[in-house]
């Protein structure tokens, strides 16, 4: 495997993550960067992708102690959560990180959203977030303490288009510091990573449309991602919980992918001199 994470190798050897939709994306790329790190384990979910663990060993130098393990998991169903939490301290006795990365939405206006369809989108990206948070401190970070990382998004205007996951991101978004506070005295350190990056399939047409709206004037890759990921993990950030990092070269900063077209729908300004003013100012006749 080449190397090119900026940190250490064998920062991470000897632990053991658990990272969930740990296969394809962002969360592959952190797959590979804490394998690269040192000796950890990875599930997956409820689409086993054995094929990419594969993939990944493979890539391992023989010396290497690092071994990746899939493992199926849908994190909506609090059941399986509870059984791949046992079935990985069953093997490797350890859980020192968990990053939860598994995710998914799809895009619509808010007013056509199906009931089924939010339902799908908080289940997957909140519940299933707390779910993975909730069975891995009872069952080892309680005790023995621990780093949590949870992929959340760029939602701090609102997500207009993907209301759904902008609402459930804002959620974990406020879990990470509830639960920051709460597992404190556990020594278990929680914290998130809002990224923007390349996405799968629509990355070229959103990298189009979107490069305009970012201060880099380019998207970033998962690898961008899963450095801050690693930094949040490691020892250099044992001062940091409860904090998101935004990995987006500053593009929430920035102006709205989001156009509001132009419109006469807007209630008026209360009567009153003011209004008048206003009205002065927008009349082409105005000296203003
Ligand atoms: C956060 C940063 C995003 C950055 C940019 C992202 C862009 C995108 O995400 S574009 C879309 C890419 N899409 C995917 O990657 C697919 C991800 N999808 C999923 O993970 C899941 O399908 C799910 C969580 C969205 C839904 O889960 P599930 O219950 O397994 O799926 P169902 O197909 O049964 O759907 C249930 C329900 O959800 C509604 N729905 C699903 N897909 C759509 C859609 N494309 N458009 C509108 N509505 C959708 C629908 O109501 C479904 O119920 P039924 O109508 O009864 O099937
Ligand atoms: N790329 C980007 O710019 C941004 C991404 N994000 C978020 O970051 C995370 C990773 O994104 P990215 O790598 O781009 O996208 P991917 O779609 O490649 O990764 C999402 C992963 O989550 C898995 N997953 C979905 N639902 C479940 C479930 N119920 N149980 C377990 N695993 C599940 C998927 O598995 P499968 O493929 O088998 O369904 C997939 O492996 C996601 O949460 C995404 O929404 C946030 C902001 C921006």
């Amino acid at each position: 495997m080449a190397a090119s994470s900026v940190f250490r190798p064998g920062l991470f050897k000897h632990k053991v993550a658990i990272v969930t939709g740990g296969g394809t994306g962002i969360g592959k790329a952190i797959s590979a960067e804490l394998l690269e790190l040192g000796e950890w384990r990875r599930d997956t979910h409820y689409f086993l992708r054995s094929a990419e663990a594969l993939e990944m060993r493979q890539k391992l130098p023989p010396s290497s102690p690092a071994s990746v393990t899939p493992l199926q998991c849908n994190i909506r169903n609090e059941n399986e959560v509870k059984a791949l939490v046992l079935s990985v301290l069953e093997r490797y006795g350890r859980i020192d990180f968990l990053v939860n990365n598994g995710g998914g939405q799809f895009s619509s206006p808010a007013e056509h959203i199906s009931s089924k369809g939010w339902k799908a989108v908080i289940d997957t990206n909140l519940t299933g977030t707390f779910h993975c948070c909730q069975a891995v401190y009872s069952a080892w970070m309680k005790q023995h303490g621990g780093a949590i990382v949870n992929i959340i998004a760029d939602m701090w205007k609102g997500f207009p288009g993907m209301s759904h996951t902008g609402a459930a991101r804002a959620a974990v978004d406020n879990l990470t510091k509830s639960l920051a506070i709460e597992w404190a005295a556990s020594g278990v350190r929680v914290n998130s990573v809002a990224p923007v990056s390349n996405y799968k399939e629509l990355g070229p047409s959103l990298f189009k449309m979107s490069v305009p709206f970012s201060p880099a004037k380019r998207l970033g890759v998962p690898e961008e991602i899963s450095s801050a990921v690693c930094f949040l993990l490691s020892p250099a950030a044992s001062f940091i919980s409860g904090a998101t990092l935004r990995v987006d070269a500053g593009q929430s900063l920035y102006h709205s992918m989001w156009d509001i077209p132009d419109h006469s729908a807007w209630p008026e300004a209360p009567e009153g001199e003011n209004l008048e003013a206003l009205k002065d100012l927008l009349n082409p006749q105005s000296k203003l």
